[in-house]
């Protein structure tokens, strides 16, 4: 549970939000959620699955689809410029460009979701060309560089193909891009679900090291709680839709409040060792960070 930041300030603030899918059967996935994130801080949404936890996600990033409609609520981005921005008015180009300069995403199985037929150096152009038209050809390689090194890939990697790139690979690429412009906000749904634990704990501690550098806050959606009780600042636990607990990490490992927290944490039978760490692989994941970055 690292964090040399101390999240205090409010970057965004969910109120009240519902969300229903009108399909065949009227689905309330969303129901009166309110949630703020802090600044810098890691965000770990817990809750088995079809709890609502994507539904939660797209939702505060304007991203859902019929028959998925937000009924009610609010969603407001504090902008590091000391403005506000209501989300759930922006459309069109605002709403694009408010996508990947201030919050970015990184979705379930999102390594697959790489064009096939573009090498990663063009897929990461393509996000600095459309959203950062001023920038020289010179400067865009010289990020493109910088920002594959920082997710532990080596530059001269840049000209390979997707499918030449193992799935950690694949998935270091994709938080690459989604660190392009520098967003405030990153939201994670599964990030390291398909990958084998050893390449998982790699990357969750890269993301770790990258917040600590960058100072973004991140939103980590998974069911794995354990997983998030190591790397998560607080967590919320979503049941049915609502958020039924908010609190540390620490609070929840040693005193979870909720009865449905506290039986999501007895499922993981695995999860205190005899050291107290958690041994999914023997170790703690702040002991793991010297190995981030080997792939
Ligand atoms: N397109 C859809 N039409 C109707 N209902 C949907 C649709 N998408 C999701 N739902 C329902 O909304 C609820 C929340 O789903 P959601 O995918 O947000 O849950 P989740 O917690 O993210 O699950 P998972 O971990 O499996 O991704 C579920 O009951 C699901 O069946």
């Amino acid at each position: 549970m690292s964090s040399q930041i101390e999240p205090t300030d409010a970057l965004l603030t969910i109120e009240n939000l519902n969300v229903v899918y009108h399909a065949a059967t009227r689905v309330h996935a969303v129901k009166n959620v309110s949630l703020t994130i802090r600044r810098g801080e890691i965000l770990g949404l817990a809750g088995e699955s079809g709890c609502g936890k994507s539904t939660l996600a797209y939702g505060i990033n304007q991203l859902l689809k019929p028959p998925a409609a937000i009924e009610s609520g609010a969603v407001t981005f504090h902008d590091s410029s000391g403005s506000d921005i209501d989300i759930l008015a922006l459309s069109g180009e605002k709403l694009r460009s408010y996508r990947w300069d201030k919050t970015s995403m990184v979705f379930q199985g999102a390594m697959n979701s790489l064009n096939p037929v573009l090498s990663l150096y063009d897929q990461i152009d393509d996000v600095l060309t459309t959203h950062r038209p001023g920038m020289k050809r010179a400067e865009r390689r010289e990020r493109i560089r910088h920002l594959v090194e920082l997710v532990g890939v080596s530059a001269d990697r840049i000209k390979a193909y997707p499918h030449e790139l193992s799935g950690g690979m694949r998935q270091r690429v994709m938080i690459a891009m989604a660190l392009a412009l520098n967003p405030q906000l990153m939201i994670m749904d599964e990030p390291t679900t398909a990958l084998d634990v050893v390449v998982q704990r790699e990357i969750l501690g890269e993301i770790q090291r990258l917040r600590d550098e960058f100072g973004f806050a991140v939103i980590f959606i998974t069911h794995d709680l354990p997983m998030l009780l190591e790397i998560s600042d607080r967590i919320a636990v979503m049941l049915a839709g609502e958020i039924v607990e908010l609190a540390t990490a620490e609070e929840i490992y040693a005193d979870a409040a909720h009865p449905y927290t506290r039986k999501l944490l007895k499922s993981f039978p695995s999860l205190t060792g005899a050291r107290g760490d958690f041994i999914r692989t023997g170790e703690s994941i702040n002991s793991s960070t010297t190995t981030a970055g080997v792939l």
